[in-house]
């Protein structure tokens, strides 16, 4: 019997179709097992296990991702399905581990926001950090936001008084002392009773959206975190089995928050505190500096107007006063990034580093 040439190829070349997998969004990635929703918002809403396909060896799958699932789809306590593809990514989050480290890493993928969480004080804020996050949410094509804590323990205009000319939505949030305020607790098991409008003003950028949450220790964000979801997380289903309780790596988590929109996450990112810039194109650092960016109009042909630049435009920008009271300040700044993520001048590679911890 002649082989029927037609019947025994397979699909597609190298792999099968797949035309009945299941879309799941991935909340969390943890030694090679991720966690998907399926049916997200529907009745059927549950979580499921995979194990990534071999041919998708090679492809990093982080939290937000939207990938297709075969296999058992039961979501039943021993189901393993199979991850067999990655959608198209709207917008990926990057890092390098730091300024010298060549080789990028996906953080976090269809994030539509970028929450830069830090302290008014204790810890004190560092602006080389927001930064750092801006270029990163910049680059990424996600919107960042500022939300400053502990706004009670210090005033946080002189730190915004850096941010006044960029688009960045700012919320500021503090401890209430009254019935205005909403109960919360930290992952260490503190209590805060937080300002109940700065919660809710935070809420409502967040609705229908999908918000990665970027912080240092001890800055307030999982009291924070916990006041947005913590309904949801007492009623189980998803959190019950993502929440950080049970989730012992250090890669980011997707959290529903609840009573709001459908398409509502937040993605915490418990094991990140700094972004090496070194896969960001120095133009792109410029455009996050959008008060300084028309400075450099008149520079040399060529100029990096970072720290070595002879005669860059952006000096008599600053000490003209044209971008303000904090121009010196931002202009420090960006010469910091810009200085660190160009090729570094001799010598320099001990101070980059440190830089990278900012
Ligand atoms: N004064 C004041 N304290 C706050 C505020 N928000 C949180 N805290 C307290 O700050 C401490 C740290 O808060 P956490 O939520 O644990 O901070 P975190 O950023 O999650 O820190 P890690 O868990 O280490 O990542 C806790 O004692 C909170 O109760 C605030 O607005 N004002
Ligand atoms: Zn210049």
């Amino acid at each position: 019997m002649r082989p029927n040439k037609k019947g025994t190829r397979p699909r597609t070349k190298d792999r099968p179709a797949y035309d009945d997998a299941v879309t799941g969004r991935i909340v969390t990635v943890d030694r090679g097992r991720y966690t998907a929703v399926v049916d997200e918002d529907g009745d059927g809403e549950r979580v499921v296990i995979a194990a990534r396909a071999r041919e998708l060896r090679r492809t990093p799958v982080v939290a937000g991702d939207l990938v297709a699932l075969v296999g058992d789809l039961s979501g039943g306590p021993d189901a393993l399905a199979r991850l067999v593809r990655v959608q198209e990514r709207r917008t990926l989050l990057r890092r390098s581990a730091d300024d010298t480290d060549p080789v990028e890493r996906a953080v976090v993928a269809n994030a539509d926001q970028l929450v830069i969480v830090v302290a008014a004080a204790n810890p004190e804020p560092r602006t080389g950090f927001i930064d750092r996050a801006l270029v990163a949410a910049y680059d990424a094509g996600i919107q960042p936001i500022l939300c400053v804590t502990k706004a009670d323990l210090k005033d946080p205009t002189e730190l915004l008084d850096n941010y006044r000319h960029l688009d960045l939505p700012v919320i500021i949030s503090r401890t209430a002392t009254d019935d205005e305020g909403v109960d919360s607790t930290s992952d260490d098991g503190l209590s805060a009773r937080l300002l109940g409008g700065a919660v809710n003003q935070l809420r409502s950028h967040l609705d229908g959206k999908v918000s990665v949450l970027l912080g240092h220790s001890g800055v307030g964000k999982s009291t924070m975190v916990n006041a947005l979801t913590g309904s949801n997380r007492a009623t189980g289903g998803v959190n019950a089995v993502t929440g950080r309780g049970r989730h012992t790596s250090s890669s980011a988590v997707a959290l529903k928050a609840g009573d709001s929109l459908p398409g509502t996450w937040i993605i915490d990112t418990p094991g990140i505190r700094s972004f090496g810039l070194a896969h960001v194109d120095p133009d792109r650092i410029l455009q996050a500096f959008p008060d300084l960016e028309p400075g450099t109009a008149d520079c040399a042909r060529g100029c990096r107007h970072d720290r070595l630049a002879v005669k860059c435009g952006l000096d008599p920008w600053v000490s003209e006063g044209r971008a303000g009271v904090s121009g010196p300040v931002r202009l420090a700044s960006l010469r910091r990034l810009l200085g660190s993520s160009a090729p570094e001048p001799k010598g320099n590679t001990q101070e980059a580093k440190e830089l990278g911890e900012q």
